[in-house]
C-alpha cells in the first residue's frame, strides 16, 4: 500500500489543468482567474471629493468664500476655483481646477451664496488624487480564486468579461444493488445512495461542475453501461465497488474498459481501497463506499486534484494545528483521519470512528490527522487537523 502523499503525487500526475473560458462578471465569483487582468481605467480617474463641503483654494479658520457653481458625482463645475470662491461640491465629484482642499460642510456657515470657515478646521485636504486607487495597466494576478471583493475590483476596472478556468466536469457513479435515489422506496435490502450526494455538494462547493449519473448495478454490463455515459468529462469518480468483495467489479471493469491504473489502496483509515487511473480521456479516481470514507477522501484527494485542474497549484488540503483536549490511543499503520470536534478550547475525536456513521461525520467540523505509528497522544498536545 502506498502513502497519502505518494497517493496525492500520482493523482497530481494524472490531472490536468483545464483552459480557460470567459464569463460575464457577474458570474465569475468562485471561479479562478486563468488569466491576469489590467485595468483599463485610472480610479478615481479625477482628483474627487472625500466628502461634502466646499472646494476652495485655500483654508483659513474663519475666511469668507463666495459660492460660484456646484460639482456633484456625475457632472462635474465646468472651470476653474480663485482666491475668495468656492465650489459646492459632493462626494465622489471631481474637484475643480485651483482648489487645494475640500472644507466639510461641518466647518461652514452658509448664507445665501457666502460661506465662512469655522475657527477650527481639520487638516484632511479630503481630495482623492487621480489614480489612487489603480492606474490603467495595473493588474490582477492570476491565477486567483475569485471573491466578492475581487469582482468588484475588476467592476471598477471595467473588466466586463473574465477569463477563468473552466470548470472541471465531474461525472459521479454510485455501485450497488442495494442503493435507490434519495426520494424513491427502498426495498427491505437497500438504502439511499448518500455520500454521491454529498460529494456532489462538495464538488459544487469547490468550483467544479458535478454530474450524477444513473445507479450502476452490482454487474459487469450495468457499470460498463455507466462508463458509457461519462461523455466529456475530465473526472470520473466511482463510489463503492473498490474493495476485494465478490460484488466489488470496479477495478476489474475499468481494467477491461483500458484504464491504466496509477495506483489501487492507501494506507490510511478511512479510505484504504482507493484507486486511480486515467480511462479514456478521462482521470477516474474510485472512491470506498463506506460514506464516510468517501466523504473524506473527498475533503484529502477529491477537493486537492479539483484545484490542481483549476490551476491553483498541486498542494495537499491545507492542514491546521490545534490542542487536544482529550487523550488519543497509539495510532496503527494507516494514517487516520479522525472525525472530531473544534472548539475555542482546543480538539477532541468523537468517541465513534466506523466509516459507515455519516451522524458521526455531521457532527464533526474537523478531521484530525493521526499520522502512522503515532504514539499515544495526551491532553494539551499539539495535532493537526483538516477544517471541514
Ligand atoms: N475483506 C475485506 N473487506 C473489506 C475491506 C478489506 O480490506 N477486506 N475493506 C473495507 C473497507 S476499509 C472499506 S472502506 C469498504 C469499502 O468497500 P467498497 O468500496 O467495495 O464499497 P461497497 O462494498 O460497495 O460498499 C461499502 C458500504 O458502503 C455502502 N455504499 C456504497 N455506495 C454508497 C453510496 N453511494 N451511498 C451510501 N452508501 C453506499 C454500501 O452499501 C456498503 O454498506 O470495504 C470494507 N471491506
Ligand atoms: O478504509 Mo475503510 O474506508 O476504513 O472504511
Amino acid at each position: 500500500m502506498i502513502t497519502v502523499a505518494q497517493a496525492l503525487d500520482q493523482l497530481f500526475a494524472l490531472a490536468r489543468p483545464l483552459e480557460a473560458e470567459t464569463v460575464p462578471l457577474s458570474a465569475a465569483a468562485g471561479r479562478v482567474l486563468a488569466r491576469p487582468v489590467t485595468a483599463r481605467r485610472d480610479q478615481p480617474p479625477f482628483p474627487a471629493s472625500a466628502m461634502d463641503g466646499y472646494a476652495v483654494p485655500q483654508a483659513t479658520p474663519g475666511a469668507r468664500f463666495t459660492v460660484i457653481g456646484e460639482s456633484a458625482a456625475g457632472s462635474r463645475f465646468d472651470g476653474p476655483v480663485g482666491p475668495g470662491q468656492a465650489v459646492r461640491i459632493f462626494t465622489g465629484a471631481p474637484v475643480p481646477q485651483g482648489a487645494t482642499r475640500i472644507v466639510i460642510q461641518e466647518d461652514t456657515m452658509r448664507e445665501g451664496d457666502t460661506i465662512t470657515l469655522r475657527d477650527t478646521l481639520d487638516d484632511n485636504p479630503y481630495i482623492r488624487p487621480a489614480g489612487t486607487d489603480f492606474r490603467i495597466g495595473d493588474t490582477v494576478a492570476a491565477p486567483r480564486l475569485l471573491s466578492s471583493r475581487d469582482v468588484a475590483l475588476l467592476a471598477a476596472m471595467n473588466i466586463a468579461e473574465v477569463p477563468v478556468t473552466r470548470k472541471p466536469r465531474v461525472a459521479l457513479i454510485s455501485t450497488g444493488d442495494e442503493l435507490v435515489m434519495p426520494g424513491d422506496t427502498p426495498g427491505p435490502d437497500q438504502i439511499i445512495a448518500s455520500n454521491t450526494f454529498g460529494l456532489h455538494a462538495l464538488l459544487r462547493d469547490i468550483g467544479a461542475a458535478p454530474r450524477i449519473l444513473p445507479i450502476a448495478r452490482d454487474t459487469a454490463a450495468s457499470l460498463t453501461h455507466a462508463f458509457d455515459l461519462v461523455e466529456d468529462a475530465d473526472l470520473v469518480i466511482t463510489i463503492g465497488g473498490a474493495s476485494v468483495g465478490d460484488h466489488d467489479l470496479v477495478a476489474r471493469v475499468a481494467a477491461e474498459l483500458g484504464m491504466e491504473r496509477a495506483f489501487h489502496k492507501v494506507a490510511m483509515r478511512p479510505g484504504k481501497p482507493l484507486m486511480s487511473g486515467r480511462l479514456r480521456d478521462a482521470m477516474m479516481i474510485g472512491l470506498p463506499g463506506n460514506p464516510v470514507s468517501a466523504m473524506v477522501c473527498g475533503h484529502v484527494f477529491v477537493a486537492p486534484v479539483i484545484r490542481a485542474m483549476l490551476g491553483l497549484g498541486a498542494a495537499p488540503a491545507p492542514r491546521r494545528r490545534a490542542t487536544l483536549t482529550a487523550p488519543l490511543e497509539p495510532n496503527g499503520k494507516r494514517e487516520h483521519y479522525m472525525r472530531a470536534q473544534l472548539t475555542d478550547d482546543g480538539i477532541a475525536a468523537l468517541d465513534r470512528q466506523d466509516s459507515s456513521l455519516l451522524s458521526v461525520l455531521g457532527a464533526a467540523n474537523a478531521l484530525l490527522v493521526r499520522p502512522v505509528d503515532d504514539p499515544a497522544r495526551a491532553i494539551g498536545e499539539q495535532v493537526d487537523y483538516l477544517p471541514l
